[in-house]
């Protein structure tokens, strides 16, 4: 598989987004991609899937090809049920989904009786799990998630990590996350966004998804913590 690498420099009118950059996607691994509010994380993953974007790149992307995408709002059909969303892709492929499969998601995400319910019945952290089984149910590569577990409490967060983590194993995955313990815990690669540019940050070397409290999965944790807060200062 071609590898999937944006390069180039983003502006926002006059202004500079980021500067020069080159983000490769490594085939097959899970990349986390942390950095302040506004530096430009979304537009990344905006970019890579082709979307439209309120900025500028001089630049290009290389490799693109059909992503699934988790966006930042979770961005359900309030006219379609759980079930209904869920099985929204092949919908608009003119294809079917799989009741099974829709069923066994929704059941592995833990709304296996909201199946029927409308997304304004839902609760935030409710709505994120269902736009996390509709990415999951895609059979996509790449696999782009935007703070794909931001809404959901401690044991929801670590359960829905482990289950997209067995789901997407193998696959290309980027993660826009403000969570330096879900990086820790769940990548190949962990990459930072600021105003200077992109930097690669160390990974614990054990394979991921890993114990939230791992020895190495918290110090990891605690160098992005401190890059992080030096970065927004
Ligand atoms: N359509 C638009 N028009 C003008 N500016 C935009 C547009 N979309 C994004 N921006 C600006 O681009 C910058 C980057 O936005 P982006 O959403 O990529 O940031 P982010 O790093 O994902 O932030 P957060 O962590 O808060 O989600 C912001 O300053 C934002 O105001």
């Amino acid at each position: 598989m071609t590898p999937l690498v944006l390069t180039g420099s983003a502006w926002v009118e006059d202004r500079p987004l980021f500067p020069p950059l080159r983000l490769e996607l490594a085939t097959g691994a899970w990349t986390s991609l942390l950095g302040p509010s506004g530096v430009g994380k979304t537009t990344l993953l905006r970019l890579i899937a082709g979307l439209p974007t309120g900025v500028r790149l001089e630049g290009r992307v290389e490799g693109r090809r059909p992503a699934a995408l988790m966006a930042q709002d979770a961005g359900l059909l309030p006219w379609l049920t759980v079930a209904q969303n869920v099985a929204l892709g092949a919908r608009l492929r003119g294809e079917r989904a799989d009741p099974a499969r829709v069923r066994d998601l929704l059941a592995r995400v833990g709304l296996g009786d909201l199946s029927e319910r409308f997304p304004p019945a839902l609760s935030g952290g409710q709505r994120q799990r269902v736009a996390l089984a509709r990415t999951l149910i895609e059979d996509r590569d790449p696999v782009l998630l935007d703070e794909p577990f931001s809404a959901l409490d401690a044991r929801s967060r670590l359960r829905m990590q482990d289950l997209a983590a067995e789901l997407l194993r193998g696959r290309t995955v980027l993660m826009v996350t403000h969570d330096p313990g879900e990086a820790a815990r769940l990548s190949d690669r962990i990459l930072l966004l600021t105003e200077a540019g992109l930097t690669v940050q160390p990974v614990p070397a054990t394979p991921p998804p890993r114990p939230m409290d791992a020895p190495e999965v918290l110090a990891a944790q605690a160098a992005l913590l401190g890059r992080l807060i030096g970065a927004a200062a």
